[in-house]
């Protein structure tokens, strides 16, 4: 039973738990049985042509869907506020299904100069090779977007905040700003390092929200997914044109249960990453090794406020540089004993890796000069261990 679709809205948590299921329906099942089946049997030859018409409801085949996908995106759209969700196997392909839907050869997009290193790269390589025009602008700046608008544009896209460098962007305003110029063109927020739990970008104007289920949302580290969220109509499209043909990257139901079972403890997690990761920022900040913190949560960033009046918490994602620069991030990260180097973020372990060789390696050293990557940048996810033990392996590793 969708709970919040009897009372008064339930509980986020409460959401989070239940949505979208209902135990009735699969012989008192408390939790979401998982359809390993790749296709559905028809009561008649009817009954096959009908739901490929679309004149009946029911599956069909699992690229095209799966009950327990259809659970899953039910409960998204629910925590994000959406008509709609389309799960994907990664958030590139969410990303990726999204883009070739909506754009054609001559369309023209509007990004943030600083994007996920394979989001760039699909950009770089992927739209521009199909003739669609790119403008990188500083999307912090909201008239740099507005002046970068044209009769082509379709979309602006970006991450709120940043990845890897923590910018910030004021998304009721952008939204206000693109539709007041274009009704019709679609602001996307990537939500991958807030989740719903701490932001909702269509409660403050974005058309469609854009995810990596891998990282906070299935919140253990044991799955790649995606996923979009937005209107019905768009989210239907997304589903058969860019997911069913143009990309194939469904999702797996075993991937979709894992990510509603990390969906129960969402809020929990979101509350404790942002706790120690404000503990963490603020003694990073104070160290003498370290030369600049990046977390929204910090009084003194330059995003402080801005953070204070989208999102709920600040957090699980912090950067910062030492006065060694490039040489002494990766002595730092060679002392790390529990922290993992290693990429991927929102994870239960806390983990460290290097931008500029690692995730947003995809740029050159020019277009990360241009783009705001800093080569002596060191990323950390601030995981669910207990604080002092990660600030003992992040101060080994600052004395080093
Ligand atoms: C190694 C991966 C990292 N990130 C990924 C990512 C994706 C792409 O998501 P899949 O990896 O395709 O699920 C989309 N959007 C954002 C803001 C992301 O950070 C990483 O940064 O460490």
């Amino acid at each position: 039973k969708n709970i919040s679709s009897k009372a008064p809205k339930a509980a986020f948590s409460t959401r989070a738990i239940h949505s979208g299921y209902d135990s009735d329906t699969e012989n008192g099942a408390l939790t979401p049985p998982i359809y390993m089946t790749s296709t559905f049997a028809f009561d008649s030859a009817e009954q096959g042509g009908a739901r490929f018409a679309g004149e009946e409801e029911g599956p069909i085949y699992s690229r095209l869907g799966n009950p327990t996908q259809s659970i899953l995106e039910t409960r998204l759209a629910d925590l994000e506020e959406g008509e709609a969700a389309l799960a994907t196997a990664s958030g590139m392909g969410a990303i990726s299904a999204a883009f070739w839907t909506l754009l054609a050869a001559g369309d023209h997009i509007v990004a943030d100069k600083t994007l996920y290193g394979c989001t760039f790269a699909l950009i770089e390589h992927g739209l521009k090779k199909f003739g669609i025009e790119v403008s990188y602008v500083d999307c912090c700046n909201v008239e740099e977007i507005t002046a970068a608008l044209n009769e082509n544009t379709k979309l602006v896209y970006f991450e709120s905040p940043v990845n890897p460098n923590l910018r910030v962007m004021d998304i009721q305003k952008i939204s206000d700003e693109v539709h007041r110029f274009n009704s019709e063109i679609k602001v996307i927020v990537d939500n991958t390092y807030c989740t719903p739990a701490i932001q909702q970008p269509l409660m403050l104007g974005a058309d469609l929200v854009v995810h990596s289920a891998t990282k906070y949302l299935g919140g253990h580290g044991d799955l790649i997914a995606g996923a979009v969220v937005g209107d019905a109509e768009t989210i239907q499209r997304i589903r058969f044109e860019g997911l069913k043909d143009m990309t194939g990257a469904v999702i797996a139901p075993m991937t979709a249960f894992l990510i509603m079972r990390g969906l129960k403890t969402l809020e929990l997690r979101m509350q404790r990453h942002s706790e120690t990761a404000l503990i963490i920022a603020e003694r990073l900040q104070q160290h003498p090794a370290v030369e600049v913190t990046y977390y929204p949560g910090l009084p003194t960033d330059p995003y402080y406020d801005l953070a204070k009046q989208q999102m709920s918490l600040s957090g699980g994602m912090l950067a910062f540089e030492l006065k060694g620069g490039l040489e002494a991030g990766k002595s730092f990260m060679n002392k790390l004993q529990m922290i993992k180097r290693a990429v991927s973020l929102g994870d239960a372990e806390t983990l460290c890796q290097h931008p500029a060789s690692m995730t947003h390696s995809t740029y050159t050293p020019e277009q990360r000069l241009a783009h705001g990557v800093s080569e002596g940048l060191v990323r950390l996810s601030i995981g669910l261990e207990g604080v002092e033990d990660i600030w003992q392996d992040i101060e080994r590793g600052l004395l080093a």
